[in-house]
């Protein structure tokens, strides 16, 4: 088993790299000229980002009900621009950023680090094209039929307002928050025991920043199959997220207009509430109990 954190590996290998062409002359510049979408980073996106929404990233990056990160994603994964201008420009707003790991700058630093991991797994480690776990053990799993739950969860379905709504956000937006992105990939590989490469392919279909590298390092964290992953005993309980990161519903409502009025109390798990008011047919029942589902998960895993 290859040992490897996204903090100190990548640090080593790629980021002091990155750092010693920091004042390189900037490529970026002549790049914008010629293409509107780099253009529209320089003169938009990033500007945007460094002076209204950078210093609260560290909050606000976990709420999907607040636009607080950078909507970088789909320029990064099209190449309008390269991880190393973003870091230029980084370093050029905040020269301290490396002596300043509490900061919100550098918790943001730490998400492009995350992409640059994946990168650099995916290059020493090229069997990952092929579908394999990162650790192989997990590759003997025996997948138990789930065609049915793999359906409801990509149409939305199951009854987990955080979930269905986050899965509506993809369908219309092309995009998903990252907090919902770890939810329901949780959910779908550990509560409903499917097999994550399913998950995985249909993120690529519908992401408009699909990136074979993060995407597959996200989907095997949240399966437990990777590199630094999420440990398989730990299930997000999807009502509890919602709690903490939506607490008055106002991205499930966003998504979910039948249930925007659903009083806060209820909106998390709104079924039996719905059934009082004679209101059932406007919202699915819950597909999976999610206290016997997780323990059904430990299980599953653990047997590796
Ligand atoms: C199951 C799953 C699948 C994912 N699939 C993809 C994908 O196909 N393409 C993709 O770019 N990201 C993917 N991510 C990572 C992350 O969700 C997105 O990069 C982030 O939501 C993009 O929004 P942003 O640009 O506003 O991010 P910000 O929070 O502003 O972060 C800045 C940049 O850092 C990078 N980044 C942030 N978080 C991560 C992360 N966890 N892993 C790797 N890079 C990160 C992205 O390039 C992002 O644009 C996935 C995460 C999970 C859990």
């Amino acid at each position: 088993m290859v040992r490897a954190s996204s903090n100190d590996w990548v640090f080593s290998l790629s980021l002091e790299n990155h750092l010693t062409q920091v004042n390189d002359a900037s490529d970026q510049n002549q790049l914008s000229s010629k293409w509107p979408l780099a253009n529209e980073v320089e003169q938009t996106v990033l500007p945007t980002f460094f002076q209204t929404k950078l210093a609260n990233y560290k909050v606000d990056r976990d709420i999907p009900g607040v636009k607080g990160t950078s909507g970088l994603s789909p320029y990064l994964a099209i190449g309008a621009i390269s991880a190393r201008s973003v870091l230029k420009r980084l370093m050029y707003k905040h020269p301290d950023i490396l002596y300043s790991p509490d900061s919100a700058e550098f918790s943001w630093l730490n998400e492009l680090i995350w992409r640059d991991f994946y990168r650099h797994l995916l290059f020493h480690f090229p069997d990952l094209i092929k579908g394999r776990s990162f650790n192989a053990k997990y590759d003997q799993l025996q997948w138990p039929p789930t065609e049915t739950y793999f359906q409801l969860w990509r149409d939305a379905k199951t009854g987990f307002p955080i979930i269905d709504a986050a899965m509506r956000q993809l369908q219309q937006t092309g995009w998903m928050h990252n907090r919902l992105r770890m939810i329901v990939a949780s959910f779908l590989t550990k509560n409903l025991l499917v097999n994550w490469r399913l998950g995985e392919a249909y993120f690529m279909q519908q992401l408009i920043d699909g990136d074979f590298a993060a995407n597959n390092g996200g989907w095997q964290w949240s399966a437990g199959t990777g590199c630094d992953a999420q440990p398989y005993f730990r299930v997000f309980n999807p009502q509890s997220q919602s709690k903490k990161f939506d607490p008055s519903g106002k991205f499930i409502r966003t998504y979910l207009p039948e249930l925007r009025d659903v009083p806060d109390k209820y909106i998390h798990a709104p079924f039996e509430y719905l059934i009082q008011q004679g209101q059932a047919d406007k919202y699915w029942p819950e597909i999976v109990d999610l206290k016997s589902s997780r323990v059904n998960a430990i299980e599953f895993y653990g047997m590796k």
